[in-house]
């Protein structure tokens, strides 16, 4: 098994090279980004019919060395002339979150098809104006999506799979990065950049409560955030929890955090120690009583279902998917619970068990994401997994909620928006 791990792990950024096909899409880069290997440039190594063609970086010679590190033909200086090139057919953008709008409303109106990192924009007035672009609603229009890569794998779509939204009573969803992986001046923690942890492992804990519920939440009814500490931006959430009430009166709870540290042993010792801790997504359902002939008079069986997703942020390196059946065997007038015991199943998917959807153990779930970007703008059949832009706004309308109830400033609209 820990062989596997290991073959798959090396597989993942190792993979196969496929020749290229003819039509080959064309992808160029916005940004010299830390993110863009491990998100497109890997991937499309995989991938017959993608080339990595360019990049644009702000200063050239870091764009000179980050193109032959990665061996991209072409370098410019500018994002607007990789924009205007004729020849390149779809922008890869990870820039800072403040500069995503700006950038990807000029790519659609350059005519090239957009992968948008997450958070796609800044907030929801943003993500309106992007999504619902005039160049979306003419004929051939141009392809964009925010790239939610982990909601492309089968892991998250076999967990998904596996709830029945309208009877789920509560959902769970945390992200957390460990104290000083991200630095304090990091991008993440500027606001005038669009940053704050609701905007980055918030982004992945609020889509996943979206998803498991299968719904828009009708209320943010609590959000606490626990701000930059002195000498950093303070604007900017370093951690956030949040719940919220969907519409078959579900409870949903975040619970987040860009520099999680303590909880260990020795507090006063161990309190600004590093905290490691796996993203994981759970629902748990309203209970449904069962039949059992081995009851007594007055006894009832009930079972309560939660499953849970660990590692669904990158589910490709390691996860596991958790079903857990609570029985209890009640007196029906007193509700006294008589006995209890739980039943529980684990599964994995690293790839689809329908033959007929394309992918490989060793593809991550940037692979997959790339897949299915391709697929649509090529109009080939594909996973079925996609993400519409009402989606991504109103993903943004619930991270605009947070915010709104823990009383911080949303994040602020580009000034592209205003021109
Ligand atoms: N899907 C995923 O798993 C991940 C997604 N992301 C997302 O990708 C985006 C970029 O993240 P990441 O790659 O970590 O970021 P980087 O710190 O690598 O920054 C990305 C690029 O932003 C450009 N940039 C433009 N303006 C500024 C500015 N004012 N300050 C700093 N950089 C600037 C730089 O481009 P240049 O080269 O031109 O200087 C830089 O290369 C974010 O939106 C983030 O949320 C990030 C990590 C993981
Ligand atoms: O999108 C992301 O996913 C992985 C995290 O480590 C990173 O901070 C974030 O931007």
């Amino acid at each position: 098994m820990f062989i596997g791990f290991l073959r798959r792990n090396w597989a993942i950024s190792h993979p196969p090279q496929p020749a290229k096909e003819d039509q080959v899409l064309k992808i160029g880069l916005l940004g010299a980004s830390k993110i863009a290997p491990t998100a497109v440039i890997e991937p499309a190594l995989n991938h017959p019919s993608v080339v990595i063609a360019a990049v644009a970086a702000r200063d050239p010679a870091k764009g000179q060395e980050y193109a032959k590190k990665h061996n991209i033909p072409v370098v410019y200086n500018s994002y607007q002339e990789l924009i205007d090139e004729p020849t390149i057919d779809a922008i890869y953008i990870a820039l800072p979150n403040g500069l995503h709008y700006e950038w990807a409303a000029k790519s659609l109106q350059a005519g090239k098809h957009v992968l948008l990192e997450k958070p796609s924009v800044s907030n929801s007035i943003e993500a309106t104006a992007l999504f619902r672009h005039p160049s979306l609603t003419r004929s051939n229009a141009p392809v964009i999506i925010e790239a939610v890569h982990s909601r492309f794998h089968p892991a998250f779509q076999t967990f998904i799979s596996l709830l029945d939204p309208p009877n789920i009573v509560s959902a769970h969803s945390s992200a957390k990065a460990p104290g000083g992986y991200v630095a304090l001046d990091d991008i993440r923690f500027n606001y005038d950049l669009a940053g704050g942890s609701c905007m980055d492992p918030g982004s992945y804990a609020i889509m996943t409560l979206r998803q498991m519920l299968g719904a828009e939440p009708e209320e943010c009814l609590e959000a606490n955030a626990r701000m930059l500490p002195q000498g950093y931006d303070q604007n900017c959430d370093q951690a956030i929890t949040a719940k919220f009430r969907f519409p078959n009166g579900a409870l949903g709870k975040i619970d987040v955090d860009l520099n999680e540290v303590g909880g260990y042993w020795l507090p006063w010792i161990t309190m600004h120690w590093p905290a490691i801790s796996i993203p994981a997504c759970s629902a748990t359902h309203r209970e449904v009583t069962v039949p059992d002939d081995k009851l007594a008079v007055e006894e009832e069986h009930v079972i309560v279902k939660t499953v849970t997703l660990l590692n669904y942020l990158l589910p490709h390196h390691w996860h596991r998917i958790d079903i857990s059946e609570k029985h209890m065997v009640r007196n029906i007038r007193t509700k006294e619970t008589l006995r209890t015991w739980t039943v529980t199943a684990s599964k994995k998917a690293y790839k689809w068990d329908d033959p007929k959807k394309k992918g490989e153990a060793y593809w991550s779930s940037y692979r997959y994401q790339l897949e299915e970007f391709v697929n649509k703008i090529k109009g080939r059949d594909g996973s079925g997994v996609w993400i519409d832009g009402e989606d991504s706004i109103n993903q943004m309308r619930m991270i605009d909620s947070v915010y709104q109830k823990a009383g911080l400033l949303h994040r602020p609209s580009s000034k592209y928006l205003e021109l």
